[in-house]
């Protein structure tokens, strides 16, 4: 009988970490399945590597419940998941509704997101031929030491990583579920070089992290069966700084 293939899901992968992360698990003859919510030229890359792309908007409740029904029909079983989407918005504004608002977007697709989706897909990762499987929680550096211009983005991060203690209880020692802390991994096309320059000296390695640094730490998480539970902080020793 055909064995069942497995898969890893990366959410948020039409871009950046995520696409890059897509392509190299892809590349090392991994099935992957992500999740995009803006159709990006390069999701055309993706697909051409065997890669499926599911559209998912996740601001709402039902688009978190359509994109799991979606995993269940694209996916007999998972191999891991990581929780990549994410929205960096900071407080540029006073007024109470637009913070509310803000709050309760950055608490929904950081701390939301993986709650309900690790819940949701438990069935597939346990089926799972070789345990245990994975969860991956992208968090941010940030959440260590907090941010006076992301207060929300931070906080919900926070919540993020709380999630994955809990969930490393709940679903040892079946399913790993770990934190990946980065600080400074890719800045953003609208940084100017003053800026550039400030964000890289905030670390002890003066350094822009790259996409390389986020690839080896899901590829250590992956390949251990007995981490769980843990942060891996990318961070250049900015914590030391
Ligand atoms: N880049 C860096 O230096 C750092 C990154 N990180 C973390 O690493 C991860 C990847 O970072 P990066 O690649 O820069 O992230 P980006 O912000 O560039 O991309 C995030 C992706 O998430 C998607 N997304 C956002 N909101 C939603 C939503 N409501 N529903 C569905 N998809 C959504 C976006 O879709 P769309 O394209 O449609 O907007 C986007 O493709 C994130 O979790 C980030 O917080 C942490 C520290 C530093
Ligand atoms: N979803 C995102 N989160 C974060 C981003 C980003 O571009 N998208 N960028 C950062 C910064 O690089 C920060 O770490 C250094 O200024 C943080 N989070």
């Amino acid at each position: 009988m055909q064995k069942l293939k497995s898969w890893i899901l990366i959410t948020g992968a039409g871009k950046r970490i995520g696409f890059e992360l897509a392509k190299h698990l892809a590349s090392h003859g991994q099935n992957v399945l992500i999740s995009y919510r803006t159709f990006y030229p390069q999701i055309e890359e993706l697909t051409k590597l065997g890669i499926i792309a599911v559209m998912a908007d996740f601001s709402t409740e039902q688009g978190i419940v359509n994109f799991a029904e979606q995993i269940h029909h694209h996916c007999p079983k998972l191999r891991a998941i990581i929780h990549n989407a994410s929205d960096w918005q900071s407080e540029s504004t006073e007024n109470l509704t637009a913070l509310s608002t803000l709050f309760d977007n950055m608490m929904q697709i950081h701390a939301k997101v993986p709650y309900l989706l690790n819940q949701a897909l438990l069935p597939l990762l346990l089926k799972n031929d070789e345990i245990p499987s994975d969860i991956i929680h992208i968090s941010d550096y940030i959440v260590q030491k907090g941010s006076d211009k992301h207060l929300a983005y931070t906080a919900s991060k926070a919540a993020m990583e709380s999630l994955t203690l809990s969930f490393a209880k709940k679903y040892a020692p079946h399913v790993k579920v770990n934190t990946i802390a980065p600080a400074l991994i890719a800045f953003n096309e609208q940084d100017d070089e003053t800026y550039r320059l400030q964000a890289q000296q905030k670390s002890l390695m003066a350094k822009c992290g790259g996409y390389p640094e986020m690839l080896a730490a899901v590829d250590y998480l992956l390949q251990s069966k007995y981490v769980t539970g843990s942060c891996l902080t990318v961070n250049g020793g900015r914590h030391l700084k």
